[in-house]
C-alpha cells in the first residue's frame, strides 16, 4: 500500500434527518460544511481544530476524525506511520445537524484519498457501510456521503441507500445548548402503539412525494408520532417553537435527535427564540468531496 504524497481535503455537509416521520431512514444533505485537511507525516499525531468544537473534542486518537480514519486505514491495509490534520467545522456539536456523521464520514473519505488507488480498494458501497458501522444509525451518513435526500435502511447487517433530488430549502434554528444523540436515543421507549407506526409510515411516504414535487403536501408530510414527542423534556424550547409554527402552518421538525427545529421555508428567522442562531440552508447536492487544489 502506497501513501500520497501531500495534503488532501474533503469537505463533507451537515445534515438533518428523520425529517419528522422518517425515523432513522430519511436524511437530508445541508450547505453548512466541516473542511478536512490530512496529510500522512514520519511520525506522531498532530490535530488542529479551529470553529465548531474547538473546545470541546479531543486531540488525540480518539478523535472522531482520526477514530474514523484508522478504521478505514485498517480496511485499506495499514495505518501510516504518522498523521497531520486539520478540522475548519461550521457544524455545531450536539445539536441534530449530524456532526458527527460528518466526522465519521469526513475521515473515511480522507483515509481513501490519501491511499493510492483507495477508491478501488474501499469503494462508496464499502466506505457506506462502514460509516453506518461506525455511526450506529444511517440516516446522517447516508446524506453526508452522497447529498442530496436519501432513504437508508439496513438489510441484514448491509446498509443500503436510496439517493433523491429535492430543491427544498429549509431555514435551521440552532439553540444554544446542546443534547447529544446518545441521550435522546434513550428517551424512546422500546415499542410504540400500533397506530402511531402505521400513521407515520404514511405520513413517510407522502414525505418523499411532498420534497419531490408535492410541497402543498409539507405541513401534512412532516407529522410524526415515534421519536419527537418522546424526546421533548430533553429539548422543551425546541418543542415548543416546532409546535408552534406548525399550527401556523410551518413545516417545522427536530432536526435528527435535535434539539435544532428544521423549517422547510425561508423568511420566517424572526420566529427565532433569542440567543438561537438562525441558518438559511440549501440542500448539499454532492455529499462529501475531495477539494482539489485546482478546482
Ligand atoms: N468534527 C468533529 N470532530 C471531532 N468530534 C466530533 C466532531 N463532530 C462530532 N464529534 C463528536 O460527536 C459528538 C456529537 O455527536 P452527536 O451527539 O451525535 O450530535 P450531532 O447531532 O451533532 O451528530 C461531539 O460531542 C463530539 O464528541
Ligand atoms: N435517527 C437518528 C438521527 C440522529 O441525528 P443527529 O444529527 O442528532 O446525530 C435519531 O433520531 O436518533
Amino acid at each position: 500500500m502506497t501513501f500520497v504524497d501531500g495534503p488532501v481535503t474533503v469537505r463533507v455537509p451537515a445534515s438533518s434527518a428523520n425529517l419528522g416521520p422518517g425515523f432513522d431512514a430519511l436524511g437530508l444533505a445541508l450547505t453548512l460544511h466541516d473542511t478536512l485537511t490530512a496529510q500522512v507525516v514520519d511520525e506522531g499525531l498532530d490535530v488542529h481544530v479551529t470553529g465548531e468544537g474547538k473546545d470541546g473534542v479531543p486531540l488525540d486518537e480518539t478523535h472522531l476524525v482520526v477514530e474514523a480514519m484508522h478504521a478505514a486505514f485498517d480496511l485499506l491495509g495499514g495505518r501510516p506511520s504518522g498523521l497531520r490534520l486539520t478540522c475548519t467545522n461550521q457544524i455545531p456539536h450536539g445539536r441534530g445537524l449530524g456532526s458527527s456523521a460528518a466526522a465519521i464520514v469526513g475521515g473515511i473519505v480522507l483515509a481513501r484519498a490519501l491511499v493510492e488507488g483507495g477508491e478501488l480498494l474501499l469503494d462508496d458501497a464499502a466506505a457506506y457501510q462502514l460509516a453506518v458501522d461506525l455511526e450506529g444509525h444511517p440516516d446522517n451518513v447516508a446524506a453526508a456521503l452522497f447529498g442530496g435526500l436519501t432513504i437508508a435502511w439496513i438489510d441484514g447487517a448491509a446498509a443500503e441507500v436510496e439517493r433523491l433530488e429535492t430543491g427544498v430549502e429549509v431555514t435551521v434554528f440552532v439553540p444554544p445548548a446542546a443534547v447529544s444523540t446518545a441521550k435522546a436515543r434513550g428517551l424512546l421507549p422500546e415499542s410504540v402503539p400500533h397506530a402511531d407506526a402505521a400513521r407515520n409510515a404514511g405520513r413517510a411516504a407522502l414525505l418523499i412525494s411532498a420534497l419531490t414535487g408535492a410541497p402543498h403536501r409539507l405541513i401534512s408530510a412532516t407529522e410524526d408520532w415515534i421519536h419527537q414527542g418522546y424526546r421533548s423534556e430533553a429539548m422543551p424550547e425546541s418543542y415548543k417553537l416546532l409546535r408552534k409554527l406548525r399550527v401556523e402552518g410551518i413545516p417545522a421538525i427536530i432536526s435528527g435527535a435535535g434539539p435544532t427545529v428544521l423549517v422547510f421555508a425561508r423568511g420566517v428567522a424572526d420566529r427565532a427564540p433569542a440567543g438561537w442562531t438562525v441558518h438559511e440552508l440549501q440542500v448539499d447536492a454532492g455529499g462529501a468531496e475531495i477539494v482539489r487544489d485546482d478546482a
